[in-house]
């Protein structure tokens, strides 16, 4: 099945400088959209081309030159990443632009939005990527990392998509994800405060689902779970990663999923494009769960 519906698009992604966004923008770039990548500090664009990726593809974030315009930051992509490995979307090239948002910043993001509708065009397509994670016990957790947490996750989709939808509403066109997490739903040892961020995260992106589909904008959410991402293997003892709270080893995450298995972050960007396509013209309001099966295991 060949996915369409995103030539000639804009699409605006956050948290785009880590593992899972940047695979999400470049599936955006291969099929044809023009994406906006934002992350705390502007992601660094063209990193497909192999001058910046990191080991796991993630592009690495660098500062911008102060005062310089929105336009001045894109520049073209001229060698998207290879066929084969992405969703079935036609290659082509496909500009990408790059800024700093901070998503905690609701100032900024509106700011950054009207921006962008006035330099570049009105937004097709919103892409929540940008998230934390919080590994303390709830004995231990502290009333700052709660609040912390609940601001990326939680304040910063609401940020980002109230400000999307005003101005998709009087479009009567749009679709948005919102990159959520299993643990959403089941209560996890010493994530409290994520996956409460994160169920708070889910029920507002279905009531803002349930306000705009009957204007034709579609609101849906992927879950992922174990992930291949600086986010995951942060918590591998066995890979260099801190001594967190959660932590463990490789096959210590991969005994809870069904697959047996993590995901990688394509497996995660592909179902945010199926969800966007055109092919997912039906679907509003849904959570897609892309953990391996690890919810539903006994
Ligand atoms: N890796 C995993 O196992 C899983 C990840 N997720 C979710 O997937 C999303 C992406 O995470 P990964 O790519 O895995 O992690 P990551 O740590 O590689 O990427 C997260 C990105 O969000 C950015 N970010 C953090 N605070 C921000 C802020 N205030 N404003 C703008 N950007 C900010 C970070 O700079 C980073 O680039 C997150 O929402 C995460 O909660 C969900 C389930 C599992
Ligand atoms: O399942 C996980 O391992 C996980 C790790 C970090 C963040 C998450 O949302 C997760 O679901």
């Amino acid at each position: 099945m060949q996915l369409t519906g995103f030539d000639g698009k804009l699409a605006l992604v956050t948290g785009a400088a880590g593992g899972i966004g940047a695979a999400v923008v470049r599936l955006l770039q291969e099929s044809g959209a023009t994406v906006v990548a934002t992350d705390r500090e502007a992601p660094v664009v063209g990193a497909s081309s192999g001058d910046t990726a990191s080991a796991d593809g993630a592009l690495t974030p660098t500062p911008l030159p102060e005062g310089e315009g929105l336009e001045s930051r894109g520049r073209p992509l001229l060698s998207p990443s290879p066929p084969g490995k992405g969703v079935g979307v036609r290659a082509g090239l496909a500009t990408l632009h790059s800024h700093a948002l901070d998503v905690t910043d609701a100032t900024a993001v509106d700011t950054l939005i009207k921006q962008i509708e006035a330099d570049i065009g009105p937004i097709d397509l919103a892409i929540n990527v940008a998230g934390i994670l919080s590994t303390a016990s709830v004995l231990d957790l502290t009333a700052e990392e709660w609040r912390r947490t609940f601001a990326v996750n939680t304040d910063g989709v609401f940020h980002v998509s109230q400000a999307v939808a005003r101005v998709m509403a009087p479009r009567r066109r749009g679709a948005m994800v919102t990159v959520s997490s299993n643990a959403a739903g089941i209560p996890r040892q010493n994530m409290a405060a994520y996956a409460a961020s994160k169920a708070a995260t889910t029920m507002f992106v279905r009531c803002l689902g349930l306000e705009l589909a009957p204007l034709g904008i579609r609101c849906n959410i992927v879950a992922p779970g174990s992930t291949r991402t600086p986010m995951q293997t942060g918590m591998w003892t066995d890979a260099g990663g801190e001594a967190r709270t959660i932590a463990g080893t490789l096959e210590t995450f991969k005994s809870g999923i069904p697959l047996a298995k993590l995901a990688e972050p394509e497996d995660i960007a592909n179902a945010v494009m199926f969800l966007l396509s055109d092919q997912a013209g039906h679907i509003a309001m849904s959570d897609l769960y892309v953990d391996g099966g690890a919810t539903l295991r006994a």
